[in-house]
C-alpha cells in the first residue's frame, strides 16, 4: 500500500512542472497577446496621425471617422465578428451623449464598429500620454478628464455641453468611469447625465454583452469571438433638471443592465436567478 502512495506521489511530482509550465505559459500568451493589441493600437495610432493632420489641419471631431476607419484594422487582427442591433436609433438630428458599458481595452473595437459621425469620447487624462493613440485621440477631439479632481471634472463636462451644441457633436461617455469585466455593470457615475440635462440632449445607451466567453483576464483566456451590441432607443432629457440627474442615471443603468442581462444570457443575480446556460 505504501507503495502505491509513494508511485502516487512521483507521479504527482512529475506531473506538477509540466502544469505549473502550462499555467505560466498561458499567463505568457496572454499577457503577449494584449501587449500586441496595445503595440498595434500604438502603431495604427501613428499612421493616423498624418492622416488627420493632412485632413484637419488639427484638432477636430472629423478626424475621428480617419480614426475609426484605422482603428476598424484591429477586429480583423484579433478575430472579433459583432452582431449589432438598433444602429438605426443613432439617426438623430443633432448632439446626444451616448453612454455605454466598459469592459476592457478591446473596448476599442466595440467602439469604433459602431461609432457615429462626429462622435468624440471623454477619456481620463492619463490616456493623452500614451504615445501616439494620446495624441491621435487628442487630434481626433477626445475631452480629457481628471477623474481625480471631480470640480475640474465637472466643468470640463460643462464646457462640453456648451460645445456639443455650437458644434453639432455627439459626446460619448463610459458612465461606469473605469473598466470593468466582472459579468455586470457597476454603478454608474452622474457626470453623462448631468452633461445631457445641461445641453438638453437625449441620451442613447448602447450595450456590448459580457465577453466572459473569450476575454477573461484571471484565467488568462483572449480568443476570438462574437460581440453581441445593442443600440437602444433614445432617452428624452427636455425639460428635466440637475436635480433630476440621479432619477436619469438609475433609469438608464436599469435599462442597460437588463439589456447587459439579455445579450450575455444570464439572469439577473441579484434577483436571486442563477446563470443560463451558455
Ligand atoms: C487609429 C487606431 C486607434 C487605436 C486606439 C487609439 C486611440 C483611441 C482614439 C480614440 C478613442 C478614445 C476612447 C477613449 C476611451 C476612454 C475611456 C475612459 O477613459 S473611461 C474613464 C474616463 N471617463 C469617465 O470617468 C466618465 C464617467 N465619469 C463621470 O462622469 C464622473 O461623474 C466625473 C465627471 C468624472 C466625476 O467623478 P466622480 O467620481 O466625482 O463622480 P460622481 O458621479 O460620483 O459625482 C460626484 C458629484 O458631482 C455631481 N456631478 C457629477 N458631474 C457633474 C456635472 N457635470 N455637473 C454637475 N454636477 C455633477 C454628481 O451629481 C455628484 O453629486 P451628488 O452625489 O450630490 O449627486
Ligand atoms: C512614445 C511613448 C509610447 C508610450 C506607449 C504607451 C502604451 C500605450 C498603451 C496603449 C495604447 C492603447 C490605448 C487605447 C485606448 C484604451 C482605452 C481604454 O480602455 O482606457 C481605459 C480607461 O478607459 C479606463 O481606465 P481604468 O480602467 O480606470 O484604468
Amino acid at each position: 500500500m505504501d507503495g502505491c502512495w509513494l508511485l502516487l506521489l512521483g507521479a504527482l511530482l512529475l506531473l506538477l512542472p509540466p502544469l505549473l509550465l502550462m499555467e505560466a505559459f498561458g499567463a505568457l500568451r496572454f499577457r503577449l497577446k494584449i501587449i500586441s493589441y496595445c503595440a498595434l493600437c500604438v502603431l495604427l495610432s501613428a499612421l493616423a496621425v498624418p492622416v488627420c493632420l493632412l485632413k484637419s489641419g488639427g484638432r477636430s471631431a472629423d478626424n475621428m471617422s480617419v480614426v475609426r476607419a484605422f482603428g476598424r484594422v484591429m477586429k480583423y487582427v484579433y478575430g472579433m465578428r459583432f452582431e449589432v442591433k438598433g444602429l438605426e436609433n443613432f439617426n438623430i438630428e443633432g448632439p446626444c451623449v451616448v453612454i455605454s458599458n466598459h469592459q476592457s481595452v478591446l473596448d476599442m473595437m466595440g467602439l469604433f464598429e459602431i461609432l457615429p459621425d462626429r462622435c468624440v469620447q471623454i477619456a481620463k487624462k492619463e490616456l493623452l500620454y500614451a504615445g501616439p493613440a494620446g495624441i491621435v485621440a487628442y487630434l481626433a477631439g477626445v475631452v480629457y478628464i481628471n477623474r481625480k479632481r471631480t470640480s475640474d471634472a465637472k466643468s470640463i463636462m460643462a464646457e462640453v455641453a456648451q460645445t456639443m451644441l455650437k458644434e453639432n457633436l455627439k459626446v460619448w461617455v463610459y458612465p461606469e468611469g473605469t473598466r470593468n469585466n466582472n459579468g455586470d455593470l457597476l454603478p454608474f457615475k452622474k457626470g453623462a447625465f448631468h452633461l445631457a440635462i445641461q445641453a438638453q440632449v437625449p441620451i442613447i445607451p448602447v450595450v456590448y454583452a459580457s465577453y466572459h466567453t473569450f476575454y477573461n483576464q484571471s484565467r488568462n483566456l483572449f480568443r476570438t469571438g462574437k460581440i453581441k451590441v445593442e443600440v437602444l432607443p433614445r432617452v428624452e432629457t427636455k425639460d428635466l433638471m440637475e436635480e433630476n440627474a440621479s432619477e436619469l442615471t438609475e433609469k438608464c443603468y436599469t435599462m442597460m443592465r437588463e439589456t447587459f442581462f439579455q445579450l450575455s444570457n444570464k439572469a439577473d443575480e441579484t434577483r436571486g436567478s442563477v446563470l443560463a446556460a451558455q
